[in-house]
């Protein structure tokens, strides 16, 4: 949802951004490596300690670099199959960082099973939830679905809750309850997306296979 209507919206607003760094001489993959160099190291040294305020303000500096490389990419003409691979493998890295943070946070000084369990589903279910896509247009299918919560949606849910559960810290009384709830919010969302696109996937394959029975390349078992 959000991807389909709020990146117009970001993508008139950092279109100018994108451009200046261009003149700079700055590559779309160099963006893409420190984007995701930021989103890591805000992930991996604030929120295991509990600081989800200042986690959160630098993964926010740094996420958008996931919408500006794209852009220069664009802008320069120079889309390539290495710039989408580069992309959304380092999209899996970045995850792996935000809910690896959290779930450390709560194995340790947050000191709660549960949650750190929630956290481990929704960083292990979002990380299916982008490879059902990925496998499903490898073996040569639409996949036509995006699904209740996608990327975008798992990542403002968990940020914007991370940051205002923060605010804890500077005395803010009961606020840092958000966290929790879009950790469950998250989890839930991804199970049924994961749901609705393995449900497309099966459609998919089966009416593919009754036209053309023969199994496309790199389409053998893995
Ligand atoms: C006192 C209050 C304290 C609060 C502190 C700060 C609060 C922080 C608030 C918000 C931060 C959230 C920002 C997150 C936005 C980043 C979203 C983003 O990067 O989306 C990525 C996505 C890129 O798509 P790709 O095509 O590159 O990726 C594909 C995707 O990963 C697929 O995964 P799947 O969906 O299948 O699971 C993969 O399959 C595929 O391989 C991969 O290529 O971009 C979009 O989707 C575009 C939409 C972006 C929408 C952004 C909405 C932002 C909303 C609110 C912003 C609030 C602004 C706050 C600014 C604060 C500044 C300090
Ligand atoms: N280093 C990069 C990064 C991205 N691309 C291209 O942009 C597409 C992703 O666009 P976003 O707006 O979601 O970032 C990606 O599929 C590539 O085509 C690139 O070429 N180089
Ligand atoms: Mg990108
Ligand atoms: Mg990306």
């Amino acid at each position: 949802m959000l991807n389909k209507y709020a990146r117009a919206f970001f993508t008139r607003v950092l279109t100018p951004f994108a451009a200046l760094l261009i003149r700079l001489g700055v590559s779309p993959d160099a963006v893409t490596l420190v984007g995701t160099g930021g989103v890591i190291t805000g992930a991996l040294v604030f929120y295991p300690r509990g600081e989800f305020f200042w986690g959160t303000v630098v993964i926010t500096l740094f996420v958008f670099s996931d919408l500006i490389d794209g852009n220069m990419a664009r802008q320069l003409g120079r889309s390539s199959r290495w710039g989408a691979f580069l992309d959304s493998t380092l999209d899996r890295v970045a995850d792996g960082a935000i809910f690896g943070g959290l779930a450390l946070w709560y194995a340790g000084k947050g000191d709660d099973n549960v949650l750190c369990a929630v956290t481990i589903f929704c960083l292990a279910s979002g990380q299916v939830v982008s490879y059902t896509k990925a496998r499903g247009e490898s073996i040569g299918l639409p996949v036509n679905v995006n699904g209740l919560v996608e990327r975008a949606e798992r990542l403002v849910i968990s940020l914007v809750a991370c940051g205002f559960s923060g605010l804890h810290k500077f005395g803010v009384p009961h606020i840092d309850i958000l966290l929790p709830i879009a950790l469950w919010i998250v989890a839930v969302g991804s199970a049924v997306t994961l749901v609705q696109r393995v449900v497309t996937v099966r459609r998919e394959a089966a009416e593919a296979d009754a036209e053309e029975p023969t199994v496309p390349q790199g389409g053998e078992a893995r």
